[in-house]
């Protein structure tokens, strides 16, 4: 009989293509046996009785700001990771900015994946940053083993990080698609982006929904549209990242009709939140593009049922609550969510509790395409010789997330107090347990 590090018993394993009870065996790290329909005859040094609970494929969350080095007293890779595995993640992508020195050079990228290798309990990713000063390190970053480029089309709030104008995505595109990479882009149009906060703060114009008006839907279709023909000038695959609003994935459905390489990301906070949000709570709900009204929370979700997203990742960009506490002006306060913890809770429960959205869609965004779309072979789905990067997750549990529930740096959130049908109990990276029973165990 087969001798395993750990066998996971009577789960219901959920995959982009099928939910089935059955056992996993893991050894060294990787999945080694499933067994679906009939028992897994082994042994193990520790078995889970997953009993009543669904296994996924632990989720990668492509999009997220954890500031180390150089600023984390914001949040930093130990704290950011931790709140991931809490909250069933098991893989991250970090984004270039927000950490100083920004990831811009093969030496900046090295800084980060050593504070990484040391401090993250979860599998760590790195994008890479196009600024218009950085053309010739492209190379570099892309050797060194980023999964994917990121610029931003309109200012990114963090001084050291800059953001493109056309020349720098003409150039900048050009050689992603030489490298045979994928850039992805915050795209807001900035001149529609600065002419309208002007026109608002001249006025004297500053609620929070003069700072959602001043940032429109239009804005971001302006800039998707028009990186979307640099696309189609260079041939270099796209990725835009938070998309807001269906119409916004319609533009980039367009271009894929027609055969463009583009690919679009939308984040939990635009799937379960509106501007009454930002109204009530502030800037602690504020980000950029800003939550819209229900009706593209709506039509978010029917992009999604109708599999015209391609992931979903928790834009998680946390800050110091007193860059997050409302003074005068909303526009003065830090634009980004703390999110990370919370992905796959409002996941289940705006998507597959109140709309009848699949689990297995769920798993495909959150897992299978991430790992597809970013080459990482071995991830994203429960099949052997695929890597033990799992979530146990019980969908009977109800629960309110409360402040000192968060494992962040910094424990406020949108989404404190707010209640959350789908627990993630245990979450397993490479064959280790990390969290277990609303515990870290790393
Ligand atoms: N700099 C940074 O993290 N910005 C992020 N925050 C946000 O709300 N949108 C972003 O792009
Ligand atoms: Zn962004
Ligand atoms: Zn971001």
């Amino acid at each position: 009989m087969a001798t395993y590090d750990l066998i996971i018993k009577n789960g219901t394993i959920v995959t982009a293509d099928s939910t089935a009870k059955g056992d996993i065996a893991i050894k060294d790290g990787k999945i080694k046996e499933v067994s679906v329909g009939k028992p897994l005859e082994a042994t193990a040094a520790r078995e889970i009785n997953a009993d009543g609970l669904h296994i996924l494929p632990g989720m990668i969350d492509t999009h997220v700001h954890f500031n180390e080095p150089g600023r984390t007293e914001w949040e930093g890779l130990e704290t950011g990771s931790r709140s991931l595995a809490a909250g069933g993640a098991t893989s991250f992508f970090d984004m270039p900015l927000n950490s100083t020195p920004p990831t811009i050079n093969k030496e900046n990228l090295e800084l980060k994946r050593s504070a990484a290798s040391e401090k993250s309990v979860v599998n760590p990713y790195f994008w890479g940053g196009l600024v218009p000063e950085n053309i010739a390190d492209l190379k570099g970053l892309h050797e060194n083993g980023v999964i994917g480029f990121k610029a931003f089309m309109s200012p990114s709030g963090i001084d050291d990080f800059h953001n493109v104008d056309d020349e720098t995505i003409y150039k900048g595109m050009k050689e992603i698609a030489a490298l045979g990479s994928i850039l992805a882009v915050h795209a807001e149009s900035t001149v529609m982006c600065e002419m309208l906060a002007k026109e608002k703060l001249d006025s004297g114009k500053v609620t929070a929904r003069d700072y959602v008006e001043s940032r429109p839907i239009i804005s971001e279709i302006e800039a998707v549209r028009r990186i979307i023909s640099y696309a189609e000038l260079t041939g270099c695959k796209l990725h835009v990242v938070h998309a807001s609003s269906r119409k916004v994935v319609e533009v980039i459905k367009a271009a894929q009709e027609r055969g463009v390489d583009v690919t679009v990301e939308t984040c939990p906070h635009y799937l379960s939140l509106t501007v009454k949000d930002i109204e009530e709570q502030g800037v602690i709900a504020k980000c950029a593009p800003p939550l819209r009204d229900q009706e593209e929370v709506d039509g978010l979700w029917e992009a999604v049922a109708n599999g015209e997203i391609t992931t979903i990742g928790s834009d998680h960009s946390p800050a110091p609550a007193s860059m997050k506490v409302i003074k005068d002006n909303i526009f003065d306060g830090w634009g980004g969510i703390s999110g990370a913890q919370s992905s796959l809770n409002i996941l289940f429960t705006e998507g597959y509790f109140k709309r009848n959205v699949p689990l297995e869609k769920i798993v495909e965004l959150t897992a299978t395409n991430p790992a597809k779309l970013f080459g990482l072979a071995n991830k994203g789905t429960i099949a052997v010789d695929y890597d033990a990067d799992l979530t146990l997750v019980d969908l009977n549990e109800s629960f309110e997330l409360k402040k000192e529930d968060l494992y962040y740096r910094h424990q406020h959130s949108p989404y404190i107090g707010k209640t959350y049908k789908g627990a993630v109990k245990t979450t397993i990276v490479g064959g280790e347990v990390v969290f277990d029973n609303g515990q870290l165990t790393k």
